[in-house]
């Protein structure tokens, strides 16, 4: 681990819920992560989380802040230099059912990065073995899998078509949106070993958005804490989980291993 891959300075968000009613959803968040690191953002339901993660997807703007990746300003910058980055930075959403297009047969699907990037362009063999090369990276036989239809897979493989199509492009950060909050444990478990495969292998860096902490235990690096569009802590994450500071990092901690004991 090394230089900054992403920083993130004050980025502020509000929401309109009527034309009077404006609501603070981001109040001054900042922070950074380093090549190659994986991060849990942490927090409940409402915290602000998935907000965080559309605005540096570019699927949402910040009223204000800096988003800095690789040291480019994400805001500030040209649509087509900003089309160049977005290879480097992809998003896998919490619902594989809708954000897979049912339509679609499986490799096309995973090949539509390729598309929207116009990377191969023309070369339609490279195009095929990239997509081979991500399906087998995610243990999806591609002769198997690539004429199918989203329809005909199961939830779990579904979810790994999605972490394949983020995978095609080889990227340097991956935006995980409680991946695996649709997935029974075991199979939340093997998305997790999938990812923290292509972290070993490729360096890939994630934003692992999640409420899960006990997921985060063996997968992230440090934990990054957020109450009411604020962080109230960060730390490695042993030591939030072992040590947690703030009293709303114990109250999560606390939850953890109430469901723990009670075998949740
Ligand atoms: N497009 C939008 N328009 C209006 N309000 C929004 C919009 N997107 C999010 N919000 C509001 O912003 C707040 C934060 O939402 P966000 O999805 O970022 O939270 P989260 O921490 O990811 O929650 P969860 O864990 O439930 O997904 C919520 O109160 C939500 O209702």
């Amino acid at each position: 681990m090394s230089a900054d891959l992403l920083r993130i300075n004050s980025l502020k968000k509000s929401f309109y819920r009527s034309p009077s009613l404006q609501t603070k959803v981001l109040s001054d968040v900042s922070f950074s992560m380093k090549e190659g690191e994986i991060v849990g953002l942490i927090g409940a339901s409402g915290a602000g989380k998935s907000t965080i993660g559309r605005i540096i997807s570019g699927l949402e703007t910040a009223d204000s802040g800096e988003i800095l990746f690789v040291g480019n300003e994400l805001t500030k910058m040209k649509a087509k230099v900003r089309r160049q980055l977005a290879k480097d930075i992809q998003m896998v959403f919490q619902d594989p059912y809708e954000a897979l297009s049912s339509r679609m047969k499986i490799h096309e699907i995973v090949a539509e990065p390729l598309h929207i990037l116009q990377i191969e362009k023309g070369n339609l063999e490279q195009r095929t073995q990239l997509v081979k090369e991500a399906l087998r990276s995610v243990n999806l036989e591609p002769d198997y899998y690539m004429n199918r239809y989203p329809h005909e897979l199961s939830g779990g493989e579904r979810q790994r078509v999605g972490l394949a199509r983020a995978f095609v492009c080889k990227p340097k950060l991956i935006l995980a949106d409680e991946p695996t909050s649709m997935l029974d444990t075991s199979l939340r478990l093997d998305l997790i070993r999938l990812m923290k495969k292509m972290n070993e292998q490729e360096g890939t860096s994630y934003l692992f958005i999640t409420h899960d902490i006990a997921l985060t235990r063996d997968f992230c690096d440090r934990l990054i804490v957020l109450k009411n569009g604020e962080i109230v802590e960060t730390g490695e994450t042993l030591d939030v989980i072992m040590n947690p500071v703030h009293p709303y990092t114990k109250t999560l901690i606390e939850a953890l291993f109430i469901l723990e004991n009670h075998g949740g």
